[in-house]
């Protein structure tokens, strides 16, 4: 099992004039509501593990902003306890807090944030500069950036000078400037218009598949949750309803809360071959299908397979169970339960 670098043990949040005061009670006591309380994140575990994009995602007001918040103790907690890398994080002094933030963490949020009077490449060298890097290698690192997120020969432009996509492209290449270990992006692509948002994302995939990065990802878009996570926490008032991986929350959703975001979801592009699979029942026969395809990428050939029992193979080839034919087409017209 890959190592965990932040943990969440009951993590609570409540804002109001006296929070750790309610924590017990405020579930029971109406009034306190009346009274201006909110319990924006609610008893949550979660352990994120090195390496994984985890996207967080529910409905606008659900707590996801305020729990990424918590992650990084941007917001004091009100309950529970979040570690990363092992170390509690409310016991950091200020200092070492900061200290965390700047050698591992970095942030993107949804308004570009750019500095108006700086060129793309002052902008993207900033953080550099903040942590007095001379201006020949924090120079040198933002063009490298900046080739990273395509936008290599726009170095002397103002951010008023480019398109809402190219924006947020710096806004990434600033986050990456200092290598972060940690990344968190809340609904980074929002306010790009769908096209262009689908190109970042595609973008996106290119960036999380060359650096092995941890990503927390906030979005209220289900189908970009789907693109993009190896595994995603809905939240609803606070909980966490289900963290799991695309394929299991399609197939399996754990509540009605949960299913009803899948119901309108195409299963056959998200689930893939190998979360079907089973022991085998006899000797594998004919051409095995690849783990790693989705249904849908499958689905002529299990159209018109007249096999009972596919064989399915991991990335080295191995034989590593098998499908049954009338399970994967289930899924295909939507028919799997
Ligand atoms: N500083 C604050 N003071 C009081 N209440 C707050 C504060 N920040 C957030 N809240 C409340 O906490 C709840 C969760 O808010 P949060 O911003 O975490 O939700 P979200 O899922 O990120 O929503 P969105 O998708 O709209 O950004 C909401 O009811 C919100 O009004």
């Amino acid at each position: 099992m890959t190592e965990s670098v932040i943990s969440c043990h009951n993590v609570s949040k409540i804002f109001g004039p006296n929070p750790a005061q309610h924590l017990a009670n405020l579930k029971a006591d109406p009034s306190l509501t009346q009274a201006g309380y909110v319990h924006a994140v609610r008893e949550v575990n979660l352990e994120i593990r090195r390496g994984e994009m985890l996207v967080v995602m529910g409905l606008s007001g659900s707590g996801k902003s305020t729990l990424v918040r918590c992650l990084s103790r941007l917001i004091e907690i009100t309950g529970g306890t979040v570690t990363v890398e092992g170390r509690d994080i409310a016991t950091l002094s200020e200092p070492d807090l900061i200290d965390l933030r700047r050698r591992k963490m970095g942030m993107v949020f949804q308004s570009f944030g750019l500095l108006p009077h700086r060129s793309v490449l002052e902008n993207v060298a900033f953080p550099l500069e903040m942590r007095g890097q001379d201006r020949a290698t924090r120079y040198s690192r933002a063009r490298e950036m900046l080739e990273l997120v395509g936008l290599k020969g726009r170095e002397d432009y103002f951010p008023r000078e480019l398109s809402g996509g190219q924006q947020q492209r710096v806004g990434i290449a600033r986050s990456l400037a200092v290598e972060p270990d940690i990344w968190f992006l809340d609904e980074p692509f929002s306010a790009l218009d769908p096209l262009i948002r689908r190109e970042m994302q595609d973008e996106f995939l290119r960036l999380k598949g060359m650096m092995n990065k941890t990503i927390v990802f906030i979005t209220h878009d289900f189908d970009e949750a789907l693109r993009l996570a190896d595994r995603i926490a809905i939240m609803k008032d606070g909980r966490i309803e289900q963290c799991d991986t695309p394929d299991k929350i399609v197939l399996h959703p754990a509540t009605d809360y949960v299913a009803k975001f899948t119901s309108e979801i195409d299963r056959a592009r998200v689930v893939h071959i190998g979360s079907l699979v089973r022991p085998l029942t006899a000797p594998p026969s004919g051409e095995p299908v690849p783990a790693h395809r989705t249904i849908r990428d499958l689905a002529r050939q299990l159209i018109s397979d007249p096999r009972v029992e596919i064989p399915v193979i991991n990335a080295q080839g191995a034989v590593i169970g098998s499908v049954l034919r009338q399970a994967a087409l289930d899924v295909l017209l939507g028919d799997a339960q």
